[in-house]
């Protein structure tokens, strides 16, 4: 088991980055999961696997666009108060109902004839080349019901209701015709496109209930420390410990959140006691031979030496260590390898074993988990915001008071080398300046790795790149802490 102090051998962060895009292009490459199918309303935020067509065309046929009445139009060219239009109504359809037969624009009787129509009715048929067709349909309330008696030369037996028109219709109004919103094998989404709910509507409508989209990253997730409790977990290889139990497990569920929150899907595997590698052995290969996950994660246990067994047990199974050991403040013990597969599919697993401190855990998630996840799926890493650094805590809350608001902070968090040689992670606040016009960012007070408090206060991640001096005026970059657009600088 290694010994040898981690900053002494860890690897710079950038490199450690390089090390998970060269991993995560080996594991795109071997992956064999190309598309799942999901329910259309179960696809927003994910990405179609590949073009999806419309199957059919939308409006399926001619539809009336308002309640009124399927006429001829050209009859009504000359109608005016002084000269209406008389029209038998010869039917009513309603949406739904099956095409009436073809009337004739013109009964025996020489009256001309319509239908009243409903909204999203079908429109009667074209005519064949003896009858001309009902075109348009006029706005009911542009036409007023009449008696027979009105009516010129009406003949009582083909029917007796009828409407006056005073003013011309013109040609097609309000029909909408067959295909003119949606056309048969019209592309609707391209392939690689993120599905929103705005796009469910148009997909429905031509009758889609399922889509082919990119199958999510399955994360599995384990907590260790014989001293961390949580009530809701059993199974067989989670263990309840709550007789040497005190630390609520603040890492599952955090990682469980974030790992939905930023598009993966994510499995909790349990609790592994601390002291018992033979229990994380038996966990891996049990889960290895799923073929159920992309990637697995540990928290806790990744300090060389101590309790720190993760790295002995996956290099037992044969895991091909990228690192372990990154000149991250906080995040410094974790460790990324890639494991193969004994699954029939025989695919690549990537795993990380993360600090067990809180806030450790979650920098790592960040700076190392989200970008692999990024580069797995060929995304583009999150852009930083350049803020200007202002050495001033933040107040907790903007509502709260705070005696510490504006008092002088240290970028670094204690006993490290600080951000000279490493790259330093700190929580800070984003907001306007007081002119409005840039952004600037301050620290908020209290951070290190075992405190959670920061991860309500703050809304990013301060970046320290190593060798930058940390100054009052500094451009530094941030991340957002959380992957909600709408919450980002909040
Ligand atoms: N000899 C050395 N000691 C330490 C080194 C080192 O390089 N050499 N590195 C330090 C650094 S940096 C960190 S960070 C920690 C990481 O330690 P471990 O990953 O081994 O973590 P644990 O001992 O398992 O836990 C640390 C701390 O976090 C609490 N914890 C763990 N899991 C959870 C959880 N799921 N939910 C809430 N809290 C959790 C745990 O109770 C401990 O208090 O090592 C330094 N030491
Ligand atoms: O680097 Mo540790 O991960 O100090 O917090």
């Amino acid at each position: 088991m290694h010994t040898t102090h981690l900053t002494t051998m860890a690897m710079q962060y950038q490199a450690a980055l390089q090390e998970l895009q060269k991993a995560a292009y080996d594991m795109s490459q071997r992956r064999t999961r190309t598309e799942e199918l999901v329910r259309l309303e179960d696809s927003v935020g994910r990405k179609a696997a590949k073009d999806i067509l419309s199957p059919d065309s939308t409006p399926a046929f001619d539809t009336a666009a308002a309640d009124g009445f399927a006429m001829v139009s050209s009859a009504t060219i000359n109608a005016s108060p002084t000269n209406p239009i008389y029209f038998r109504v010869a039917g009513t359809i309603m949406p739904g109902d099956k095409p009436p037969p073809t009337p004739p624009c013109r009964g025996p009787d020489g009256v001309l004839q319509c239908y009243e129509i409903m909204v999203g009715a079908r429109f009667p048929d074209t005519a064949t080349e003896h009858l001309i067709h009902m075109d348009a349909c006029a706005w009911g309330t542009d036409v007023r019901e009449v008696s027979l008696a009105e009516v010129p030369k009406a003949d009582p037996q083909l029917g007796n209701r009828f409407i006056m028109l005073t003013k011309p219709v013109t040609h097609n109004a309000n029909r909408r015709r067959a295909g003119a919103d949606i056309g048969k094998g019209d592309r609707l989404i391209r392939a690689g496109m993120k599905i929103r709910s705005s796009h469910v509507l148009p997909l429905a409508s031509v009758g889609i209930r399922e889509v082919a989209v990119e199958p999510l990253i399955r994360v599995g997730v384990w907590s260790t420390g014989r001293e961390i409790v949580r009530s809701d977990v059993n199974g067989t290889i989670a263990t309840k410990r709550t007789d040497t139990g005190y630390t609520y497990d603040a890492d599952g569920p955090y990682l469980m959140a974030a790992l939905k929150e930023y598009g993966a899907e994510p499995h909790f595997l349990g609790l592994l006691p601390s002291d018992d590698p033979a229990a994380l052995e038996k966990a891996l290969r049990e889960t290895m031979a799923t073929d159920k996950f992309d990637i697995l994660v540990t928290t806790g246990s990744a300090t060389p030496g101590r309790s720190g067994f993760v790295r002995s047990v996956v290099e037992k199974l044969g895991g091909q260590l990228h690192f372990h050991g990154v000149a991250m403040r906080p995040g410094a013990t974790a460790m990324f390898a890639s494991l193969e597969s004994n699954a029939p599919n025989n695919g690549l697993v990537s795993f990380f074993g993360l600090p067990g401190d809180p806030c450790a855990m979650a920098a790592c998630f960040r700076f190392l988990i989200v970008p692999y996840l990024q580069f797995v799926r060929g995304e583009k890493l999150d852009e930083l915001l350049l803020t200007t650094l202002e050495l001033r805590c933040s107040t907790r809350l903007e509502s709260e008071p705070n005696m510490d608001a504006g008092a002088p902070v240290e970028a670094s968090m204690g006993n490290d080398c600080g951000p000279l040689c490493l790259d330093c992670f700190r929580h800070g606040r984003v907001t306007a300046s007081e002119d409005g016009r840039h952004k600037v960012v301050r620290m908020t007070k209290d951070q290190g790795p075992g405190k959670m408090y920061p991860f309500i206060d703050a809304n990013c991640w301060i970046h320290l790149p190593h060798g930058q001096e940390i100054v009052q005026g500094a451009m530094v970059p941030c991340l957002s802490l959380s992957a909600c657009r709408e919450e980002k600088w909040q």
